[in-house]
């Protein structure tokens, strides 16, 4: 394939392995070369995903950096926390090209990943070396890098939301409160307790306050906005639903600003960045709006009572927040137009 890349995936029995194959397969300078299980090898991947029958390489590969450095120019991570941690030195050794969707890479400080995660953190070197792929962010430095952190589901709807009013000074960071809801698939295919169809349906659940895993990176990221420390209030809940994120913001306006003028701002800041839709005329987006596409949908309302605005982001957990961010990295990375293999309109109804 004339400079296209081949790519292998790891985590392919997951949801984010499975969707990055769904997509991956669509694109136009990617072929799917090694599709990886650690507990499966050598089965068929439609025994787990029968809907990708026929779509894709069926035959499931063992883990194994020499076979993969073998067959493959990029490697996707859908994995549980803690194996690229291990893992991404050896396959960069082996020359390849990492995109991580865990959440190893992501902070820069070792002592955070161990407090958050309460799992050993990777070593300072690679966790120099990896660049956080929030690509509407922080694009510029994803070009020519081998390494990529890809921002967790709630961040990326999070600080796709905050940041153009943090790096304006439009409102106060120390008064930021974050409400944020996903739908289910955001706890991968494992089973427990808490994800069981009769707990969840019918049911709304607040999880992980003041615990999440998401507030050091959510906080990690507005501080290199604004150039000092900042501490967020940040409050995940659990839908009945199966995909999609609504991350509900609010925060105090430092001085005189419209709902026009937030509008304006953001319309501006993401000018030409086809993945961010800013709603005009204070209409709020819905998850559905945004369901199985890589779109994060951004829409404002301003309380002069109060002197806050309300921030509402949504995006689909497992495209924008996972496999879709991971595949316009790699476009990011080999200097595609980013929105390749990645212009699909979302599902509705
Ligand atoms: N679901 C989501 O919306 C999002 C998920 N993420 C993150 O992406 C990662 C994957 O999530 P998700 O796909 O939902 O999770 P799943 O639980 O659905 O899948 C994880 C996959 O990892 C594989 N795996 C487990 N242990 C190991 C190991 N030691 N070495 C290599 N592979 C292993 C498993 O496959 P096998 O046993 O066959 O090897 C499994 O299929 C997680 O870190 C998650 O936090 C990030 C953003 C959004
Ligand atoms: C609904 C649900 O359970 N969501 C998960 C998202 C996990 C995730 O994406 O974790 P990392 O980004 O740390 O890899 C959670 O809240 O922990």
């Amino acid at each position: 394939m004339s400079h296209g890349v081949r790519a292998a995936i790891i985590g392919a029995t997951g949801y984010g392995g499975a969707e990055l194959i769904r997509l991956l397969q669509a694109h136009p300078l990617v072929q799917i070369t090694s599709v990886i299980s650690t507990s499966n090898a050598g089965a068929p991947l439609a025994e787990h995903f029968p809907h990708l029958q026929e779509i894709v390489l069926d035959v499931l590969d063992v883990l194994d950096v020499d076979l993969i450095a073998g067959k493959a120019d990029v490697v996707f991570l859908a994995t549980p926390a803690g194996v690229s941690a291990e893992l991404s030195p050896k396959l960069l050794a082996a020359g390849l090209k990492v995109i991580d969707i865990s959440g190893d890479l992501r902070l820069k400080s070792s002592a955070d990943y161990e407090k958050w995660y309460k799992k050993p953190a990777a070593s300072e070197e690679v966790l120099a070396r990896s660049i956080y792929g929030l690509s509407e962010v922080f694009g510029d430095e994803v070009k020519g890098s081998d390494l990529i952190a890809n921002p967790g589901c709630y961040p990326t709807a999070t600080l796709l939301g905050l940041v153009p009013a943090v790096a304006a000074g439009w409102i106060d960071p120390s008064t930021i409160i974050i409400d944020a809801k996903s739908g289910v698939s955001g706890s991968g295919r494992g089973v427990s307790l808490g994800v069981h169809y009769s707990e969840v349906n019918e049911n709304l659940t607040a999880y992980k306050v003041n615990k999440h895993q998401h507030i050091p990176e959510i906080e990690q990221a507005l501080g290199r906005i604004v150039g000092k420390p900042v501490i967020t209030t940040f409050t995940t809940h659990l839908v009945p639903m199966t995909r999609g994120i609504m991350a509900t913001m609010y925060a105090s306006v430092n001085g005189e600003h419209t709902l026009e003028d937030f509008t304006q701002l953001y319309s501006q800041y993401y000018e030409g960045r086809k993945f961010v839709r800013i709603r005009k005329n204070g209409k709020l987006p819905s998850t559905k709006e945004v369901f199985g596409s890589n779109y994060c949908d951004i829409g404002f309302a301003v309380d002069e009572r109060t002197g806050r605005v309300t921030i509402v982001s949504v995006i689909d957990n497992v495209v924008k927040g996972a496999a879709g961010q991971a595949i316009q990295n790699l476009n990011i990375m080999q200097g595609w137009d980013e929105t390749t293999g990645l212009l699909f309109a979302p599902v509705y109804p």
